[in-house]
């Protein structure tokens, strides 16, 4: 049967951070160590001030055996929740919908090309009818 593995995000984690409640993250994992606090041959301190941000770095810093990596197992209480940030909706614009707004521009913009040929062609046809 699968386990539900609990998600915690590093927000919630931090607000763990005193000597009665210690939370720390490392390498993705959620570990409540506030039992372990007076136990941990590094000291509590180190823990305390490991609480609110990734520990990893840290936790593999001091050099910790096989037997402290499997005793941290005990302490583990979830995971970090790693969402990826929410992808900013995308504005779907329409060509179609500018179109009525483009011819009208361009007609407000160029309306004297038509006005000019019909008025040349006039003024043609009038010289023309003249010459016959
Ligand atoms: C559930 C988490 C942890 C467990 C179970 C744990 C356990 C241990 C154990 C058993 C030792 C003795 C040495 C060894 O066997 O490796 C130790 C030492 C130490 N730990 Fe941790 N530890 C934890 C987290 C951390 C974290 C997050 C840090 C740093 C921020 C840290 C820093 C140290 C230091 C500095 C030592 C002393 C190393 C030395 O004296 O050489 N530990 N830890």
């Amino acid at each position: 049967m699968p386990t539900l593995t609990k998600l915690y995000t590093m927000e919630e984690a931090s607000e763990h951070n005193t000597a009665e409640d210690c939370w720390v993250v490392i390498d993705g994992k959620v570990y409540d160590v506030s039992s372990y606090l007076d136990e941990h041959p590094g000291g509590d301190d180190v823990l305390i001030r490991a609480t609110g941000k990734d520990a990893t770095d840290e936790f593999e810093d001091a050099g910790h055996s096989k037997d402290a990596r499997e005793q941290m197992e005990q302490f583990c209480i979830g995971e970090l929740d790693v969402a990826p940030p929410p992808i900013p909706e995308l504005e779907i614009v329409s060509k179609k919908k500018d179109l009525p707004q483009k011819v009208l521009n361009f007609t407000k913009q160029y309306w004297f090309v038509p006005v000019a040929v019909v008025g040349i062609s006039v003024v043609l046809g009038i010289l023309f009818q003249r010459k016959k």
